[in-house]
This record gives structure tokens, C-alpha cells and sequence, in this order.
């Protein structure tokens, strides 16, 4: 089947919030488009308007100007064709892996069944939490609770993932391994991923392209295709290309910072 152009699509899209001390503009003029099964990452200031962008996509908003488009259509509500992984997991602590990795299906048609069950398991061996089902939230480590968000964001196979920080609560060595993590499962089993990150080095490690924003209100200030094919490893990051590649856009967010 042929990709669709512009899986996601941003025109023009604004957001202000009306806050005690006046309007706040988080977004003003956000154009940018994600084909089909094309990995992005996002990076930007702090307060510039990044999970706006997040929660715009997901439906949980609606922008105050121009247009979200998901599959040519506008976002106008929650969608179950979008998976969305926070930066803390979220899950809930009385439950199971099991029964937090099913909950999308509770939550929507407030029942599981078997085939939801058998869903679950696939998924949970895939994440590499298998023997750990019956297990509570507080008896993971970070990394695996982490794991365990991101089975249930893929649990309804959504054709998009947006992923808001997942990885920054995690130690180093954790956070790496779980991009290539990220990577084989986006290989074996492709989405259009919009991924949220202040971290350079993942961006690219991880992305086809980095879009970089201005500081608030947010805008698309750059946006770079990622010079490196696939399969990647860090060694990739090491050649003075991507050295350079690198300071290039951290010389964008750092003087887009203070401008
Ligand atoms: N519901 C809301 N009501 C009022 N202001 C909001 C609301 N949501 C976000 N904001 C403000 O909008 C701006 C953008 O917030 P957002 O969380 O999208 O930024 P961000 O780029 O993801 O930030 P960070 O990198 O620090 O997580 C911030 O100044 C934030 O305080």
C-alpha cells in the first residue's frame, strides 16, 4: 500500500491560552508536515510550545488558529488511531502490566477480551517485559515502567506515536538502549512518530529529520533531514559530518534561546 503524504499536517496552527496575567501565545504560525511511517523529532526551547504540539495532534485540543490535519482530515477530537507516551509513564499502580498495557481497550469499549488479552501478551514480549505481566508499576525500574507506556501507547497498533520527552526521566545507559529499542520496533513495525526531545544526540540518532523551534511563541525555524542511513549506532554521531551537523543545530537553539 502506497504511504499517504502529510500523515500529519500543521497549517498555519496557533495556540493561545488565556491564563490569570492575560493570553499567552504558545504557538503562533506552525507549518509543518510528517509523511507516513516518517520519524521527526522536535526540538526547542523550554515554554516553546512542544507538547502543545503533542496534545494538538492527539485531539486533546483544538488549536486557536489555522489548522491540524491528521490523514487530511482535522483533528477534531481524541483519536484511537494515536498512541501517546509521556515523559513519566502514567500508569496506574494498582493495576498489573497486563491490565495497564489493556486499559486503552477498557477505557474505549469498557471491556477486555480474550483477543485483547492475547494483544497485550504479543505486545508485552515484544517490549521485553515477558515473566513481568502480573507485576505492579512500583515493582519496575524506570526503564521498564517506561517500556510498559510504550505497550500501551502501540496496544490499539495506531498508525502515530507521539512521544513527549519518554526517555528524559531515564538514566543514560537506560535511555539509550531504550532508543534502539524504539528504533527496531518502529522498524519492525512502522509509524509516524513525532518525537519531543531536548536532547541533540537522540534527535538525530533516532530521527529522519529534526525540526527545530523558536522560543515562545513556538514557531518551525529549521527543519533538517538527518544525513545518516540505517541501521544507525552512536559510532554513526562520531564522523566530523555529523559533528557538525550537531553543533549546527545547537547553535539554532542556543541562539534562538536568547534571541
Ligand atoms: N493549559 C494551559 N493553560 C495555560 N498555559 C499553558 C497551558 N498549556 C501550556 N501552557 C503554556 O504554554 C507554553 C508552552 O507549553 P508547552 O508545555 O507546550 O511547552 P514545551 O515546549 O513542551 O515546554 P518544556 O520543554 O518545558 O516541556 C508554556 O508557557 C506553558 O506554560
Amino acid at each position: 500500500m502506497a504511504l499517504v503524504k502529510d500523515a500529519i499536517a500543521f497549517d498555519g496552527v496557533g495556540q493561545t491560552f488565556l491564563t490569570d496575567t492575560g493570553p499567552l501565545t504558545a504557538l503562533s504560525g506552525v507549518d509543518l508536515r510528517l509523511d507516513q511511517h516518517e520519524f521527526v523529532a522536535v526540538l526547542g526551547p523550554s515554554g516553546c510550545g512542544k507538547s502543545t504540539l503533542l496534545r494538538l495532534t492527539a485531539g486533546l485540543m483544538t488549536p486557536t488558529a489555522g489548522r491540524v490535519s491528521v490523514f487530511g482530515k482535522p483533528v477534531d477530537g481524541p483519536r484511537d488511531d494515536v498512541g501517546i507516551v509521556f515523559q513519566q509513564a502514567t500508569l496506574l499502580p494498582w493495576a498489573s502490566v497486563a491490565d495497564n498495557v489493556v486499559f486503552p481497550a477498557r477505557h474505549m469499549r469498557g471491556r477486555v477480551d480474550a483477543q485483547d488479552r492475547a494483544q497485550a501478551q504479543a505486545i508485552i514480549e515484544t517490549v521485553g517485559l515477558k515473566g513481568f505481566e502480573q507485576r505492579l508499576p512500583g515493582e519496575l525500574s524506570g526503564g521498564m515502567q517506561q517500556r510498559v507506556g510504550i505497550a500501551r501507547a502501540l496496544f490499539l497498533n495506531p498508525d502515530i506515536l507521539l512521544m513527549d520527552e519518554p526517555f528524559s526521566a531515564l538514566d543514560a545507559l537506560t535511555r539509550d538502549a531504550m532508543g534502539f529499542e524504539l528504533l527496531r520496533l518502529w522498524q519492525a513495525s512502522p509509524k509516524t512518530v513525532l518525537f519531543i526531545t531536548h536532547s541533540i544526540p537522540e534527535a538525530v540518532l533516532l530521527a529522519d529529520r529534526v525540526v527545530v523551534m523558536s522560543k515562545r511563541p513556538g514557531r518551525v525555524i529549521a527543519d533538517l533531514r538527518v544525513p545518516l542511513g540505517r541501521p544507525r549506532d552512536e559510532n554513526a554521531l562520531r564522523t566530523p559530518e555529523m559533528q557538525d551537523y550537531m553543533a549546527h543545530l545547537r547553535g539554532l537553539l542556543i541562539h534562538k534561546e536568547v534571541a
